[in-house]
Formats: C-alpha cells, structure tokens, sequence
C-alpha cells in the first residue's frame, strides 16, 4: 500500500488496518485519522508520537500496559496478537529453554513490582540476549526514565508495524 492509497481510506478501513500500530490503542489511530493527508510513512508516524506525547504520564502509563509481557503468560497460551507473536518470536523469545523462561519471567514481575507496567523493549531491535541486558540495566532505572524509556520503544515498535503495512518511499 502507498501513503496515497492510506489517505483515502474511511475511518473504520484506516482505524481497522492501522488500529494496532500502537498495541490495544486504537484510540490513537482514530485520532490521528484527522490528520490527513500524510504526506509520507514519517509523517503518519510522527502524528502518532505527536499524539502519544501531549497525553499525561498517566497516558502513557497506560500504553505501556496495553503491552503483554515478554515470553509472558499470553505467549504461551498463544493469544498474543498477531503482531507481537510475529515480533516475540523473530527476537527468539518464543522457543526459549525452561530456565530461560523462568528467568525472564522473574524478570518481568519484578519489573512490574517497581513501575506498576510491564517492562516493553523493541523486540525487532533486540535478539533475547540484549533483551535480558536490557532488563538488568533498566530495572535500576527511575520511574520517569523507564516511562519514557518505554515509550520510545512504544514508538520504534509502531514504527516497524507501519513498515509492515505501507511502502516506506512512497509520498504524497
Ligand atoms: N513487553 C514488550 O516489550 N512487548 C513487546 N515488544 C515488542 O516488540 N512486541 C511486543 O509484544
């Protein structure tokens, strides 16, 4: 698909194909539906970081924990959605050993215990090691910088999903 072709879309084929692009946050697409005519890919996705970033911290909280843990209960019942199984699984974090899996799940609760969200990281942009790095790294870190830290991953991982859905060169 084309920016051209993005920008005649209704608002429920947009909010349908793009509803995503940020996990569980719908609202986000709809909202930069207004925002057209995008005049390339970054232009779509700077609309989405513009709308992400007026939001309080308690906004932004919240987009974090729209995100499913990583190697967490949903991917192993299978239910993550269909973007994060894709991203989970080319970071390897689907076919972990036994060990690996409880490792990172104790990661994860502790993470959660200090921030009250998940930890979330670019799964594209990290392989499992410098996911568990990132973990021992980050879990030291302050509320503030883990909220934003987060969500520039937010950002990347939404950047990567519009990849994925429009032909990056093309422009208006
Ligand atoms: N928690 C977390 O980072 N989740 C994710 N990251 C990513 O790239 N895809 C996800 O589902």
């Amino acid at each position: 698909m084309r920016i051209s072709d993005v920008n005649q879309l209704e608002f429920d084929e947009f909010t349908s194909k793009f509803g995503n692009v940020i996990e569980h946050a719908t609202l986000i697409t709809a909202a930069v539906w207004s925002e057209r005519p995008f005049r390339s890919l970054t232009h779509l996705h700077d609309e989405i970081c513009k709308f992400i970033d007026t939001l309080p911290d308690t906004g932004k909280a919240g987009i974090l924990r729209c995100h499913p843990d990583l190697a967490g209960k949903l991917s192993q019942a299978g239910t993550l959605t269909s973007e994060s199984t894709k991203e989970q699984s080319g970071s390897g974090l689907l076919s972990l050993t036994e060990d690996e899996r409880n490792y990172l799940q104790q990661c994860n609760a502790k993470y959660r215990n200090k921030f009250g969200f998940p930890f979330v990281i670019c799964a594209r942009e990290n392989k499992k090691d410098a996911i568990m790095k990132g973990f021992k790294t980050r879990l030291d870190n302050s509320m503030v910088d883990e909220l934003n830290t987060g969500i520039r991953e937010v950002k990347k991982i939404g950047w990567y999903r519009l990849l994925d859905l429009v032909d990056k060169d093309s422009h208006l």
